[in-house]
């Protein structure tokens, strides 16, 4: 199943900056794993923002549930989750 989610990250100005970067680090090598898994499609960043437009393709809600709640700045972001289905003027052959 193929979900669009869109991440806003906000983390508090009190934070100090090295927690911040530890937490950064520790998010961009889940980040990159899932890519490599094949889990977290695609990862743009909204031009202008902390924000980023990801596309997932997981088995259910429940393993989307499970990945972005164990994100390392799950705490400090606001997510929107958007459920996809194939576009029936889609020429692409697959999902991809
Ligand atoms: O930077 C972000 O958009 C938040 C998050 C998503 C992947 C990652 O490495 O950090």
């Amino acid at each position: 199943m193929l979900f669009q989610v869109e991440m806003t990250v906000k983390l508090p100005p009190s934070m100090p900056a090295e927690q911040a970067a530890e937490i950064k680090a520790t998010e961009k090598a889940y980040a990159q794993d899932l890519q490599r898994q094949g889990k977290w499609r695609h990862l743009w960043r909204v031009a202008g923002s902390y924000s980023n437009v990801s596309i997932f393709d997981v088995e259910d809600n429940a393993e989307l549930q499970e990945l972005v709640s164990n994100l390392p700045l799950f705490p400090y972001m606001e997510i929107s989750v958007k459920p996809l289905c194939r576009h029936p003027s889609s020429i692409r052959e697959d999902d991809s």
